[in-house]
């Protein structure tokens, strides 16, 4: 690994753990997910106060974190990759457009990010995306080494879009390992996989992934849910969490990121961190 991608991930893996509050849903998600979104600078301020390790943002959104203190400044994660949220199937990537990737890992560069993120979508009933994907991913991994910007995937096993309202995590274990083994033979620097029905299988996509795993949310749960289920997973080796919609629907998110911190840095556990939420409120 390059001297330059691995700094750039030191800085989001402060002491090993990261949370990193994804913002970035305006790329490719329905109206629902930008709830809570509306006031874009509000929502950077609150959380930057709370003090996540990382912010995933996309290249617009990135000016927020600009003109803040580097004591205080969580480090950027950038989405370089959209979706259609106005085609039937949803999740069509617009990237077979692209004739190189220098372009996004230039502006990433620019906006000062540590990692740039894409997503390597499994979706039964669109099988076209996941070659969409693997022909992103080829062009991204070659621009990230060139320029020693670190790599973010996302495998995402994801159910047909009727089931369950759309865009929603499997959860089988099998379809998860084989997809990070994918992902990670591909060449991600860090991982961002989808949680395990049974958290106690979690461990196999932390072997299979070969570098540092994250959590991502996938869906809205009640806080005592989440913080419970993240707990267990962090014991099967996870280094931390990717969670938006968990955090920034909430209805005090800055709190919400206070306990998982507590959970990620400093190793509470699901309950303690409950308490911590509580004791807030
Ligand atoms: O990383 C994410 C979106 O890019 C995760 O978002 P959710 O937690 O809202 O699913």
């Amino acid at each position: 690994m390059r001297i330059s991608t691995k700094a750039r991930m030191n800085r989001m893996f402060t002491n090993g753990g990261c949370l990193d509050v994804a913002i970035d849903h305006g790329v490719c998600n329905e109206p629902s997910f930008l709830k809570g979104l509306e006031n874009m600078e509000a929502v950077v301020d609150s959380l930057v106060q709370a003090g996540p390790d990382a912010v995933q943002m996309t290249y617009g959104q990135a000016d927020l974190l600009q003109n803040r203190p580097e004591k205080d400044k969580p480090a950027l994660v950038m989405r370089i990759d959209m979706g259609n949220p106005y085609n039937d199937q949803r999740h069509r990537y617009m990237w077979s457009h692209l004739q190189n990737a220098d372009e996004p890992i230039i502006g990433a560069l620019e906006m000062d990010a540590a990692c740039v993120v894409v997503n390597l979508f499994m979706l039964p009933d669109e099988p076209e995306l996941f070659s969409q994907c693997v022909q992103n991913i080829s062009k991204v991994r070659a621009a990230c080494h060139k320029y020693g910007m670190p790599l973010m995937i996302e495998p995402l096993v994801m159910l047909p879009n009727d089931v369950r309202g759309g865009y929603q995590v499997d959860g089988d274990a099998e379809k998860i390992v084989t997809l990070t083994r994918l992902a990670m033979e591909m060449g991600a620097d860090i991982i961002k996989a989808d949680p395990t029905d049974d958290p106690e299988d979690f461990h196999r996509v932390v072997e299979a992934a070969r570098c540092p795993v994250l959590v991502r949310g996938g869906g809205k749960e009640d806080l005592k849910t989440v913080l419970k289920k993240t707990s267990a997973l962090l014991q099967q080796g996870a280094k931390g969490a990717v969670y938006g919609r968990n955090i920034y629907q909430h209805d005090n998110p800055s709190q919400v990121v206070k306990a998982l911190i507590a959970m990620i840095h400093d190793g509470v556990s699901g309950e303690e961190a409950w308490e911590i939420y509580q004791s807030a409120q």
